[in-house]
């Protein structure tokens, strides 16, 4: 099964070109989406959960085992994301980035309640399902309580749970863990981290750490382009030898900035610390194992300027 977009694009009435020109194949496992606020991740991703219009490009979910797909369709396993939308649903779980809850509705009649509209009409069956989401996502003591009083962890992990009904092989979950204490985020990763290999799940987010966690394979995105997009430990090897690092006062900051491809300074234990790239060492500066948010920081200040102190 594969996810294939093709030159996305899209214009807001307002004139901001959210998408311009997005093609990146997705296969199954967990694909991390990363970019900085304003990337377009979110508009990517409704786009994705058939909520909104693309201008022009395709997307394609290909392969989808027997059964999933409908019946009549030219291409067997194949769903045309864009205009097939009904049938992409019912293969589709979506955890948006703005999640509304009921808050005065329990967590058991919510689920049970989404089952309903997702098909699963027995109410057995569908009692079965919301007991064993609600288990897996460690909320089924509380399952009686109002959404409204939930913690903002335990919602986001009701919201994973409304997500997994109906089995999907494609789930999108947009910034995720944003605003999550750490404890609330390792549960939720490990939530992630156990849905089925055979299903393809979208992680869109700007926290680095995330994908470095639980992604084998990624893409980083700036100002509606796709700007690297790979598997994270090869997209780490490639810098290997070119990030150099230094500590500076902040008020050398512009300095350096103007001499050298600065891509990151940061705080650290009251100093500035200074990467910057360069294929060859730099007087003053010394190597350092690249990271993730290297690659991250590397790509996006070769579209954006990046103010990180
Ligand atoms: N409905 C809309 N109408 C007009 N402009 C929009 C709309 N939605 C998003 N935009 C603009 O499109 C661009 C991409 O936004 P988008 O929300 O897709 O980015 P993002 O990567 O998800 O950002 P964030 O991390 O801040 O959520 C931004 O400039 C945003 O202001």
């Amino acid at each position: 099964m594969q996810l294939e977009i093709k030159d996305l694009t899209k214009t807001y009435s307002n004139g901001v070109r959210a998408l311009k020109g997005v093609s990146l194949t997705i296969s199954q496992g967990m694909f991390g989406l990363l970019g900085p606020n304003g990337a377009g991740k979110s508009s990517l991703m409704r786009t994705i959960a058939t909520l909104q219009e693309a201008d022009s490009g395709s997307v394609r979910l290909t392969g989808l085992p027997e059964g999933t797909s409908i019946p009549g369709n030219s291409m067997p396993g194949d769903l045309d994301v864009l205009t097939q939308k009904d049938a992409v649903r019912r293969v589709l779980g979506y955890l948006p980035q703005e999640f509304g809850v009921y808050p005065r509705v329990t967590a058991e009649t919510m689920l049970d309640h989404i089952a309903t509209l997702k098909g699963i009409a027995n109410s057995r069956e569908r009692k079965n399902i919301v007991d064993g989401l609600l288990q897996k996502v460690n909320l089924y003591q509380v399952r009686k309580k109002n959404l409204g009083t939930y913690s903002g962890g335990m919602k986001q992990r009701f919201g994973i749970a409304q997500a997994l009904i109906g089995s999907p092989r494609l789930i999108i979950v947009d910034e995720p863990t944003a605003g999550l204490d750490p404890a609330e985020r390792n549960r939720f990763h490990n939530l992630l981290s156990e849905i089925g290999e055979n299903t393809i799940v979208i992680l869109s987010t700007h926290i680095v750490e995330d994908v470095t966690n639980l992604c084998s394979d990624m893409a980083i995105i700036c100002l509606g382009e796709v700007v690297a997009a790979g598997n994270p430990n090869d997209l780490v090897s490639d810098l290997k030898g070119k990030i150099w690092q230094t500590f500076v006062e902040k008020s050398e900051i512009e300095t350096y900035r103007q001499h050298h491809r600065v891509i990151s300074t940061q705080l650290k234990g009251g100093k500035t610390r200074l990467h910057a790239y360069s294929d060859v060492p730099l007087g003053g500066f010394e190597p350092v194992v690249p990271d993730l948010e290297d690659v991250y920081f590397a790509k996006i200040t070769e579209k954006m300027d990046v103010v990180t102190v």
